[in-house]
């Protein structure tokens, strides 16, 4: 599976979200959402359920209109050249909505026709975009016969037939299992290297670990932080934590306060940042206390959502 897009080219801005913001009556549900994508870049907008992703997403597409704020797509503004803007762009939503009236094949020709896509061009650019994604041998296939990985790949290879310069993903592995989601993340990656500049919406934080170039965090509509995922997490929660329970609030919060560290509620107990300089001499005090449960890992993006927000990602 090899996919083509837009051809390689120097760095540049593809895409500039200018202080984005959705209101619905009196609930601010976007609130000043600021950044640019460059071209051969993943950009990841990672938050909990309801922080505005899909919103954001969606006035950055142009099917949702901005209360304040616009949207530069290349040359073109999406509020007011919409239709030029779109050219250049392809979106994979949520929901699949593949036509189960027609075969494989032909989803990709109705589709192409929207962008004047017809004829000779429109059935080889779909028999390409079929293989590279994996599904020539489905061509005739109904669309009710595919797994829920391949309607994805589908779904991804329909984004691409205009050969846009954007691809916005929108949790486009919610649902899927392990393997199928690795399949998707290998034909993101290859749309980086073709220079594409893509715009993915995830709540798991291993595929915006494994994915993401740099990362928004939402929290409630706000952007909270940004960076790469090995700044955010460098910054934020350092390098090591412990997952500890059965130990009472005001030790941990003693033990957090004497090593000038970082601590939160998680699950049945609490998570503990080790400090870089000492972190043998906190993980004794901690096993001392004779807790239900220690462990000791590295720290990833939950760990940051955590520790910014009080909350969990998952
Ligand atoms: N059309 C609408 N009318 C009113 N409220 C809306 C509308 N669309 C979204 N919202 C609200 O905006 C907030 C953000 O929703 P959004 O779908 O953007 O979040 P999300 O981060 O994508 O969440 P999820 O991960 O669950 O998809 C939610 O509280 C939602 O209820």
């Amino acid at each position: 599976m090899t996919l083509t897009t837009a051809q390689p080219q120097t760095q540049s801005v593809v895409l500039t979200a200018y202080d984005l913001w959705k209101s619905y009556g009196s609930n601010h549900v976007v609130q000043g959402v600021n950044f640019t994508l460059n071209s051969g870049e993943i950009l990841g907008l990672l938050g909990p359920n309801g922080a505005g992703k899909t919103t954001t997403v969606g006035m950055l597409y142009g099917a949702v209109i901005p209360s304040r704020g616009f949207v530069q797509l290349g040359q073109h503004q999406i509020q007011s050249q919409g239709r030029l803007a779109r050219s250049s762009m392809g979106i994979v939503t949520q929901d699949d909505n593949l036509d189960p009236d027609f075969s494989v094949f032909d989803n990709l020709i109705f589709f192409a026709h929207h962008y004047r896509i017809v004829g000779k061009t429109a059935r080889k650019r779909a028999g390409e975009l079929l293989a590279q994604v994996g599904l020539q041998d489905y061509a005739k296939h109904r669309v009710d016969e595919l797994s829920g990985g391949m309607k994805r790949r589908l779904v991804l290879a329909r984004a691409l037939i205009n050969q846009p310069q954007v691809v916005f993903l929108d949790e486009p592995t919610t649902g899927l299992d392990p393997h199928a989601r690795q399949d998707f993340w290998k034909l993101v990656s290859q749309l980086k290297q073709k220079g594409c500049g893509v715009l993915l919406t995830t709540h798991y934080m291993d595929e915006a670990q494994r994915l993401c170039d740099r990362l928004i965090l939402l929290q409630q509509g706000k952007m909270i932080d940004q960076g790469t995922p090995e700044e955010l997490i460098e910054r934020t929660v350092g390098t090591e934590v412990v997952e500890i329970e059965g130990i009472s609030a005001e030790i941990i919060q003693q033990l957090a306060h004497q090593y000038q560290t970082w601590y939160r509620s998680f699950g049945n107990g609490y998570l503990i940042g080790l400090p870089a300089d000492n972190p043998h001499s906190l993980w004794e005090c901690l096993d001392a206390t004779n807790p239900v449960s220690l462990t000791r890992r590295h720290t990833n993006l939950d760990d940051v959502f955590l520790h910014l927000t009080g909350m969990s990602l998952e």
